[in-house]
């Protein structure tokens, strides 16, 4: 596509249209500018976008939010997508890679009210807002009281059918309400021991096409280590079990030196089962031992009663 530079003439980044996923654009684009690069962004819809109707646990597939800008990748309409992390497939199609992994936003989830400070003080049989399997779980799992329902949409969808009364509270992934500039609707954070977040959450990935080496280099300043071999350790857990957004699984890192201490959780898509809780922590300072972990805490999990989905024999261009 570019000349003989090895820096690329004009960057586009592919990103989805909500305000979440621009903000997360540009903000890689001020990045990428700031270090003298052109860049432009290239808006698209996915088919997670257009579902809003039914909890994407119903709906099924992997990738619901990533499909359309690998085509754009694919085609050469765009050169990078940035994504966040906790939407990607653990296991991308043949000829994409994650190009780069930056620093973490705060990864835990947030309680949101309008009349309540925190879990705690929600009345007997209150009712929360969420389609995520995994929060519903570990939720019941803490106020087995508490009437969940579901809750499709952008945040800013999300916290408007809050304020119309519909909920008593919600729960959404604190970093998406920081990079907002909403972090003045966060109530509470819960505790990762109590509300273990997802793979990844937090986090912002770089997806482009294994034959770009240009952009990769171009990225490569921008990716943060820890946080790239947390994340790694993280979707171990979700790819040994076959995690989707059908399966209520957490998986959550954090490094004290060089020692990665990891915890997962896995529940039924009933809610029939008590959660399965595992942890484990090991040296991590490189991908090979931040897989074996998140490997062996699968295995724990397993061991423990967890049942994995189906793993895809094959990997679908
Ligand atoms: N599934 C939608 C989604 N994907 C990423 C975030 C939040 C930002 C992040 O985790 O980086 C959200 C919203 C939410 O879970 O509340």
């Amino acid at each position: 596509m570019n000349s003989a530079s090895s820096k690329p003439a004009s960057i586009v980044i592919a990103t989805r249209e909500s305000q979440l996923a621009m903000w997360q654009a540009e903000h890689v684009q001020a990045i990428l500018r700031s270090r003298g690069h052109e860049v432009e962004l290239l808006g698209m819809t996915t088919k997670g976008d257009q579902i809003l109707d039914r909890a994407l646990s119903k709906v099924g597939g992997k990738g619901l939010f990533v499909k359309e800008l690998e085509v754009a990748l694919e085609e050469g309409r765009a050169d990078m997508a940035v994504h966040s992390l906790k939407d990607v497939p653990m296991e991308l199609p043949e000829g994409f890679v994650l190009a780069c992994v930056m620093t973490r936003e705060d990864p835990r989830d947030a309680f949101v009210s309008n009349k309540y400070a925190s879990l705690d003080e929600l009345p007997q049989g209150a009712v929360v807002g969420t389609s995520s399997l995994r929060r519903q779980a570990l939720l019941q799992a803490l106020r087995p009281d508490l009437k969940i329902e579901p809750l499709r949409g952008n945040v800013n969808t999300r916290l408007r059918k809050l304020d119309e009364g519909q909920y008593d509270a919600i729960v959404l992934a604190a970093a998406g309400l920081m990079r907002l500039g909403m972090a003045d609707r966060i109530r509470m954070k819960f505790d990762p021991a109590q509300m273990l977040p997802a793979a990844g959450q937090g986090a912002l990935g770089i997806e482009v096409c294994t034959n770009r080496q240009d952009i990769m280099e171009a990225l490569a300043p921008l990716a943060d280590m820890p946080t790239w071999l947390t994340v790694t350790a993280e979707r171990a857990v979700s790819r040994c079990m076959g995690g989707s957004c059908s399966m209520p699984l957490a998986a959550f890192g954090r490094f004290e030196g060089n020692t990665l201490h990891m915890d997962a959780a896995w529940g039924d898509i009933e809610g029939q089962k008590p959660l399965v809780r595992v942890q484990a922590s090991a040296t991590v300072t490189d991908f090979a031992t931040a897989n074996a972990l998140g490997e062996s805490l699968a295995a724990q999990l397993q061991a423990a009663g967890a049942i994995p989905a189906k793993v895809s024999a094959t990997k679908q261009a």
